[in-house]
């Protein structure tokens, strides 16, 4: 079953003489339970690519539908709901909040879903679990490690048990054994619970291990590897 797909996608940025193509015409279908790899140089689309799919950017022109519904005609608050309920995010540069605990880091998501008291705690603590972080739950983020930082945002990402976990540059700050945890982390979960795992890439190693590889040039896919 189609999960997201992209149809036509354009994105332009900036108006007038200063106009830039960062997509021109992407189409791509994500099915679910897949793990996608999107690659290409810097300044290809990539990001921009994987902002339009997780409904965090609009395309200038092209249609996205998430379970064959049409994006367009979902509504704001609809929308930011569904970002919430299924979607679960891991970018490089972390976002935590560096004075809070692990702990509240990691039930944000649930706070902003209205999920409240014990239910919520437990939840939290089941998602750090899931990362090997329990004996740090109390901890400020900033007081964490690059790799366990990761693995917060990780939890953070799981603990409202999303259907796709966006990913840009999950391991580009970690050393490589770190690296390779947060890898592992990612994939098992993938894996058994069936998760879409729809990453941004430079690392080619990283890349090889999704089911598909999706190439970025210059706004477009020019290769595609592994498709259904
Ligand atoms: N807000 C913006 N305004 C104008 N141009 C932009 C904006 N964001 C991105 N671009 C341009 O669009 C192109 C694609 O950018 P994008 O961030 O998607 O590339 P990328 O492949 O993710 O690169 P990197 O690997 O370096 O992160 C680039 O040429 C970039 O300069």
């Amino acid at each position: 079953m189609s999960l997201v797909t992209a149809q036509n996608i354009v994105r332009v940025y900036g108006h007038g003489s200063s106009q830039f193509q960062a997509l021109r015409g992407v189409s791509l279908d994500i099915q679910k339970g897949e793990s996608v790899a999107i690659v290409g140089k810097s300044g290809s689309g990539k990001s921009t690519l994987m902002h339009i799919l997780a409904l965090l950017d609009h395309p200038t022109s092209g249609t996205i539908t998430l379970n064959d519904q049409p994006v367009q005609s979902i509504k704001t608050k609809a929308l930011n709901q569904i970002r919430n309920q299924m979607f679960g995010f891991v970018f490089q540069q972390f976002f935590l909040n560096a004075r809070d605990s692990v702990l509240e880091n990691v039930m944000l998501p649930l706070r902003i879903g209205g999920i409240t008291g014990s239910k919520r705690r437990y939840l939290a603590e089941a998602a750090i679990e899931a990362v090997g972080l329990s004996n740090k739950k109390n901890n400020h983020a900033q007081d964490l490690s690059g790799g366990q930082k990761q693995r917060v945002c990780i939890a953070r990402a799981l603990v409202n048990n999303p259907e796709i976990i966006f990913a840009d540059e999950p391991t580009g700050n970690l050393d490589s054994t770190t690296g390779a945890k947060i890898e592992n982390i990612l994939f098992d979960l993938q894996q058994k619970q069936d998760i879409t795992l729809i990453m941004v890439t430079h690392d080619q190693d990283l890349a090889a291990k999704c089911q598909r590889q999706i190439q970025i040039k210059d706004g477009q896919i020019v290769s595609e590897k592994g498709a259904h």
